[in-house]
C-alpha cells in the first residue's frame, strides 16, 4: 500500500509548482505509483470540483491525459487519495453521502492492464465503492431456446426488489412486444462497435449473426438500484465476463433433450426458418461448451419448468442471501465524511469533526477495504465502515494526514 504521506512528499510539491490549477489547488491530490504521478482533481466552478485524471511522468518532465474508463464521480468540494496495492487508488469524496463518498481509480489492476493491450493507449477506469457484501452478479447462459428468459422473468416477477436485469444491447431487430430499453437496447451495428472501441462494454459477442453486448452501464444501473444484477448472455460473454472483474455466479441452462430444444424454439414462432437453422446449429457447440468447460459453477437441466425454477431458487440460496445482506446492513455505519484520512493495512482511518455529528469531541471510523470485491468495470463492492475509539486501548498508532 502506498502512503498517505507521499501526498506531501518533494516530488509531488514540484507536481504542483509546475501544473496544478491554481484556482483549484488545494482539491487536487497527487498519488505517485513508480515513475508516474495520479493528479485528481480539475476544474472548479467555484464551489465544486469536477475529478478529472491527469498524469505527471518524472522521468520525462511531462503531463499526458489517460483515456479515462467508466462512471467518473460527481462533482465533489474535495476530496481524498490513498493507494491501495499499487493497483487502485482510492478517493473519499468530501461532505458527500455514505453511499457516494467512496470510489476506486484503478491505474494498474488486471482490468487495466488488458485494455491497454487492447486500446492500445494508457488506460485508468473509475468504480465506485458499494458498502456490503451485496450478493454476487447471476449469469445466464444455455442455447437459444431453453428457456432462459422464462425462468429469469419467473425470478423478476417473484422477487421484484431484489433483482434487476441487465438490459443489453443488440443489433438485432426487435421483436413483436418487445421494447427498446426494456428487453434490449436496439442500435445500429456501426454505433455498437464504437462504443465497443470507447470501452463503453463489459462483454460483447457476435451471436447468430448479430452483435450482443452488456454495457458497463447496463450492470451498474442495476447495482444503483441496490439490486442483484442476472446477466442473460451467451457462452462467449461468460467467458468474457468470467475473465472480468465482475465476480458473478455462472449457471448454464441444458434442455433436456436437442429435440425438446428444436420443439421449443419452433414453438416460439419468433425465428425465420433460417434463423431457426442458425439458432440449433450453434446450439450443439453452446451445449458442448457449457457442459464441459468448467465455465459453469451450476448446470440446471429444464425439463419441467417449475422443477428447474425451483433448483434454480435453490442454488442462489435466497433465504440464506438476504439473511447475510440484513446482518452486514446492521453492523455498518454512515459517517459524514471527515477531514482527515490515514491507512492502517488495507484499512482506512477517517476522522469526522463532532459538528457533524452532534458531539463535542473527534470521531474515528474505520472504512476497511481488506476484502473488496469486484471493480471496474462495475463496482467495488465488499467495503465496511465502523466505528471506533482508537484511543481506548492504545491498539491504534495513528498517523494522520491533517
Ligand atoms: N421447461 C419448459 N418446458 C416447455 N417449454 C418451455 C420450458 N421453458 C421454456 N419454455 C418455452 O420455450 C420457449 C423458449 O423459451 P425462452 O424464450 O425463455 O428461451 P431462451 O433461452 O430465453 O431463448 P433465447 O436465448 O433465444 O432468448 C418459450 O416459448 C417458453 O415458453
Ligand atoms: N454475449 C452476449 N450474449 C447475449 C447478450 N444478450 C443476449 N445474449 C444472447 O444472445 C442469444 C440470442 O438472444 P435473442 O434475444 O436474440 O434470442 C441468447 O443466447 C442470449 O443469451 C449480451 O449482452 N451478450
Amino acid at each position: 500500500m502506498g502512503e498517505v504521506q507521499e501526498i506531501f512528499s518533494d516530488d509531488v510539491k514540484e507536481v504542483f509548482a509546475v501544473g496544478l490549477d491554481s484556482e483549484a489547488r488545494g482539491y487536487q491530490t497527487a498519488t505517485i505509483l513508480g515513475e508516474k504521478i495520479f493528479v485528481i482533481g480539475g476544474s472548479s466552478d467555484g464551489s465544486t470540483l469536477s475529478i478529472d485524471v491527469k498524469v505527471f511522468h518524472k522521468s520525462t518532465g511531462k503531463w499526458s491525459v489517460p483515456k479515462v474508463l467508466g462512471t467518473k464521480p460527481t462533482p465533489c468540494k474535495g476530496h481524498s487519495a490513498v493507494l491501495l496495492n499499487k493497483e487502485r487508488i482510492l478517493i473519499l469524496k468530501r461532505d458527500s453521502t455514505p453511499e457516494d463518498c467512496a470510489w476506486f481509480l484503478e491505474v494498474d489492476t488486471p482490468f487495466i492492464r488488458e485494455q491497454k493491450k487492447i486500446l492500445n493507449v494508457d488506460v485508468v477506469a473509475w468504480s465506485k465503492g458499494v458498502r456490503g457484501y451485496s450478493p454476487k452478479p447471476i449469469v445466464i447462459s444455455g442455447p437459444s431456446g431453453v428457456g432462459k428468459g422464462t425462468l429469469i422473468n419467473k425470478l423478476m416477477k417473484e422477487f421484484p426488489s431484489m433483482f434487476g436485469f441487465s438490459v443489453s444491447h443488440t443489433t438485432r431487430a426487435p421483436r413483436d412486444k418487445e421494447k427498446d430499453g426494456v428487453h434490449y437496447h436496439f442500435t445500429e451495428r456501426s454505433i455498437m462497435e464504437k462504443e465497443i472501441r470507447d470501452g463503453k462494454f463489459l462483454e460483447s459477442a457476435s451471436v447468430h449473426g448479430n452483435l450482443y453486448g452488456t454495457s458497463i452501464e447496463a450492470v451498474e444501473v442495476v447495482a444503483d438500484a441496490g439490486k442483484r444484477c442476472i446477466l442473460d448472455i451467451d457462452v462467449q460473454g461468460a467467458r468474457s465476463v468470467r475473465v472480468s472483474s465482475l465476480d458473478a455466479v455462472f449457471i448454464f441452462i441444458c434442455p433436456p433433450s436437442f429435440e425438446e430444444l428444436e420443439k421449443r424454439l419452433r414453438a416460439r414462432g419468433t425465428e425465420t426458418e433460417e434463423q431457426v437453422q442458425k439458432r440449433l446449429c450453434n446450439a450443439r457447440l453452446e451445449l458442448e461448451l457449457g457442459r464441459s468447460s468448467g465455465l459453469f459453477d451450476h448446470i440446471l437441466v429444464n425439463d419441467d419448468l417449475e422443477t428447474c425454477y425451483q433448483s434454480l431458487k435453490k442454488l442462489l440460496g435466497l433465504d440464506v442471501s438476504m439473511e447475510a445482506t440484513q446482518q452486514q446492513s446492521q453492523k455498518m455505519v454512515d459517517a459524514p465524511l471527515g477531514d482527515s484520512e490515514s491507512e492502517m493495512d488495507q484499512k482506512v482511518l477517517i476522522q469526522c469533526r463532532a459538528s457533524e455529528l452532534g458531539k463535542t469531541s473527534k470521531n474515528w471510523f474505520v472504512l476497511d477495504v481488506s476484502s473488496i470485491k469486484g471493480g471496474a468495470p462495475g463496482r467495488t463492492r465488499g467495503i465496511n465502515m465502523y466505528a471506533i475509539d482508537p484511543f481506548a486501548d492504545g491498539q491504534y498508532g495513528i498517523k494522520t494526514s491533517s
